[in-house]
């Protein structure tokens, strides 16, 4: 049954205008106890969803909307290792990684938990030898830097987990190379010694053109300066392709490896997260990989009106299909979480920004929504104008923590800087809620021709997170708690997640015109007039 279908869609189509036709004021004001009661906690997380434009109607419509679509079949589904990733014909284990040792998975009749576990031991005898500087470079020092080359989800969940962290880090110093531009890994090499640097190459196809170019670039400038045989100690791989990476040259013994059953923007608790573990240590990367346990432990066993991923599962997609939203606004309030709004463009949109469903039919309903986000406060200074009174709809969710690692007194000598910051966060949620009526701001003394550029139309959605700290374990939280929310979303539209064939045409693109830009190339008439328009005006610029 396509989601329009159910019986669900078309109540919650009709609930939604008389709904939108009531304010958040007034919903707050016809229920005192909304604030704390629209929560739910799920280990370190405290999740508020009292701010959205719905009420104790639309939450029961929405269970609804998820029972037609069979969430729960279909998480079953996923948990039990049916191949739920249709298109390319492998199941969706992520949850693995995060299993105990004394747990078990089976997957066609094998536990793949002893696996997991064997890797994530040889990931810490390794990152330790690293840390307590055995592991010797090719002139008998230890490494001192540890230069990560990956893309896509070989990237953005090591490079944000590993900033985000920034305060357990203390092993080697940590960097990530990924774009196929020079200047990447130019910038990262230039004040470093081949003798002190490790490189641990992360691909799960160990075939993708921006990692490959990156890694023969760099195991170059290592060459040049330490010859061929330093290759062994300066290199080490994490990919599903032993046979590509022996190819590469890199030894056998220094190959972490993962599964096909573990997607790339869903692996950063494998042996993908090895740069991290180097920086934070095998123990502080148990922590977080626990964190990830508590939220999988409460997706599979919370009732749906308590079920963090999937209330919020089912909010995104009342805000994406029926209320037309576009767009969701990350706005952690926690510096190093700045990465933390890319890594979920990632994980959201390859995941859910998909138009057809699982056996190739439309999916009928607009889908994954345009994540963006940025650092708060940064971004009060920059978009939250639009956020307040633009003419779009744009869910937020505002992300903070009870307590920072290091704080210092603010200007009032009294109130701490992290204080300040959570202030802010509470703010801007409560103003994009319930706004400033004309009235009041007249009654501020402002000349009533002026008021309407000072209204504050309020009724804009948020979701608030707030957890204890910044730490190993609620990072991990954090981040399961989004992986599960993006499978509710899919499995509500009856998509497939974990599939991205929308990237692969224009990879073969850029090989096919890469010809044409290198020496003895040129436009051809083959080409489409823009196309031609833009070789013929870079061969221009180039002579
Ligand atoms: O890890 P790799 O095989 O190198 O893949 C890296 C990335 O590239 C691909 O194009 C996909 O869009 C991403 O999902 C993936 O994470």
């Amino acid at each position: 049954m396509s989601v329009s279908d159910a019986t669900a869609w078309a109540a919650l189509t009709e609930h939604s205008a008389t709904i939108t036709e009531r304010s958040l004021r007034d919903l707050f004001a016809a229920d005192p106890a909304r604030g704390t009661a629209m929560t739910v906690s799920v280990g370190d997380l405290y999740v508020d969803y009292s701010k959205h434009r719905i009420n104790g109607a639309t939450m029961r419509l929405l269970h609804l909307l998820a029972r037609e679509t069979h969430v729960f079949e279909k998480r079953d589904a996923m948990l039990r290792g049916e191949r739920i990733n249709v298109s390319e014909d492998r199941p969706v284990l992520h949850i693995a990684l995060r299993k105990r040792r004394d747990e078990s998975l089976w997957l066609d009749g094998h536990d793949v938990v002893p696996d997991v576990h064997g890797v994530l031991d040889a990931m810490g005898e390794f990152t330790d030898s690293l840390r307590d500087g055995s592991w010797r470079g090719a002139d008998g020092r230890p490494i001192t830097t540890v230069v990560n080359i990956g893309i896509g989800g070989s990237d953005l969940g090591p490079a944000m987990v590993h900033a985000a962290l920034r305060e357990y880090c203390d092993g080697p110093d940590v960097r990530f190379v990924s774009n196929v531009d020079p200047a990447d890994l130019l910038s990262t090499l230039a004040d470093l010694d081949p003798a002190t640097t490790l490189f641990v190459v992360v691909s799960k196809t160990f075939s993708t053109f921006e990692t490959m170019a990156n890694a023969h670039a760099a195991r170059r400038w290592l060459v040049d300066a330490l010859g061929e045989d330093a290759v062994a100690g300066h290199f080490v791989a994490v990919s599903t392709n032993a046979a590509l990476v022996a190819d590469f040259g890199i030894e056998s013994s220094n190959v972490f490896g993962f599964w096909d059953w573990v997607g790339g923007r869903y692996s950063v608790g494998s042996a993908v997260g090895l740069s991290v573990m180097a920086a934070i240590g095998r123990h502080r990367f148990a922590e977080f990989l626990a964190g990830f346990r508590t939220v999988d432990e409460h997706f599979q066993t919370a009732p749906i009106h308590a079920n963090a991923p999937v209330i919020l599962g089912l909010l995104s997609v009342w805000y994406a299909s029926v209320l037309g939203a576009d767009a969701r606004a990350i706005l952690p309030y926690a510096n190093d979480l700045a990465r933390l709004p890319a890594y979920l463009q990632q994980l959201a949109m390859e995941s859910n920004g998909k138009s057809v469903r699982g056996d190739g039919t439309p999916v009928g309903v607009p889908t994954g929504e345009v994540i963006w986000g940025e650092a708060g406060t940064n971004g009060q200074h920059a978009f939250h104008q639009l956020l307040h009174q633009g003419t779009r709809l744009v869910p937020a969710d505002f992300i903070g923590f009870a307590r920072a690692g290091e704080d210092f007194i603010s200007l009032d000598g009294a109130t701490s800087m992290h204080e300040v910051l959570t202030a802010n966060m509470f703010a801007q949620s409560r103003v994009l809620a319930f706004g400033k009526t004309k009235a009041e701001v007249i009654a501020d003394g402002v000349d009533p021709v002026l008021a309407p550029h000072k209204v504050m139309p309020g009724d804009r959605p948020s979701t608030t997170i707030l957890a204890s700290e910044l730490t190993p374990s609620t990072l991990g939280q954090l981040i399961a708690l989004y992986e599960h929310q993006v499978f509710v979303q899919g499995a509500v539209w009856g998509i497939d997640s974990f599939d991205q064939w929308g990237v692969e045409l224009g990879k073969a693109s850029a090989v096919e015109l890469a010809p044409a830009l290198a020496a003895g190339g040129g436009p051809s008439d083959a080409m489409d007039s823009s196309t031609r328009g833009l070789v013929a005006a870079f061969w221009r610029e180039r002579t």
